[in-house]
């Protein structure tokens, strides 16, 4: 069974005349604990295929599963547990006035799930915090560091699937290659599987074994990591996006090398 499945998903925006199609007839399946990304030029449809899995949308048509359950068009508690959002940018996705400890606390109250403080700590710990770090506010954390907790926040109900959108691009690449190393060791350790959207594809290279290219809304080819970075890639758009990337991943590239060696 795939953790996730995708059947012939369509969206809309605005109605009549004035309807724009966003989302074209896609359809991929991702396996348990694989890490599976999603690449395409701005505007193709990736952050909103994340949006309709997390139930953010619910004007969708066709199918989607998770664990061989359909995603209803309300969202339901249960489901919010189950899949969990990551965004590019962890100032927005958490509140200015509330502490971290308030920040991962509350989603365990909501799900009501008990020893709240512990599970907070080992949670910050997991994600390479300290937890002295409870207390601080996010403007006294630097950008890695609310990533971390925007993680640990995603993290703490447990759920098994996890959509990142763009999760290190508002970062420096020092600091991209240790968020995204984290984020590959917490699949391991945890049995997660990912859906990964970034414009860069050495990011998707570096954490996933299967990708989707997009375009316009319809998925143009669906391929293995391998063959990406091997240039086996069969569509002209692919090419032309690899081209496009090139220069630009060679500074995390060797960032990652960097790590890995030290
Ligand atoms: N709420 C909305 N109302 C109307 N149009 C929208 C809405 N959300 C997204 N769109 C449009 O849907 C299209 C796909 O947007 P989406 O954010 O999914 O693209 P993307 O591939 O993730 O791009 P980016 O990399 O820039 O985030 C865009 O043309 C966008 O303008």
């Amino acid at each position: 069974m795939s953790a996730i499945s995708v059947k012939e998903l369509s969206l809309y925006f605005g109605y009549g005349a004035a309807a724009t199609q966003v989302l074209d007839d896609v359809n991929f399946t991702v396996a348990p604990g694989e890490a599976f990304g999603l690449v395409g030029e701005s505007g193709s449809g990736k952050s909103t295929i994340l949006r309709c899995i997390a139930n953010l949308y619910g004007h969708w048509s066709g199918s989607i599963e998770l664990d061989g359950r359909p995603v209803g068009r309300r969202p339901s508690r249960e489901q919010g547990r189950r899949v969990q959002m990551v965004f590019q940018d962890p100032y927005g996705s958490l509140h200015p006035r509330h502490t971290v400890n308030t920040a991962l606390s509350e989603p365990l109250r909501i799900h009501g799930i008990a020893d709240v403080q512990d599970r907070v700590e080992r949670m910050l710990v997991d994600v390479g915090l300290n937890p002295d770090f409870g207390p601080r506010y996010p403007h006294q954390l630097s950008g890695g560091q609310r990533q971390r907790v925007a993680i640990a926040r995603a993290l703490i109900t447990e759920p098994g699937i996890l959509l990142l959108d763009e999760p290190t691009s508002a970062l420096d690449v020092s600091v991209q290659a240790e968020i995204l190393n984290l984020l590959a060791d917490l699949r391991e350790q945890r049995d997660l599987t990912y859906i990964l959207v970034s414009h860069d594809l050495g990011v998707v290279a570096h954490l996933c074994s299967r990708l989707a290219v997009m375009q316009a809304g319809r998925i143009v080819e669906t391929m293995t990591t391998t063959s990406l970075m091997s240039g086996t890639a069969t569509e002209p758009y692919t090419r032309t996006l690899i081209q496009a990337s090139k220069g630009y991943d060679r500074a995390l590239v060797d960032e990652l090398a960097r790590g890995a060696a030290a």
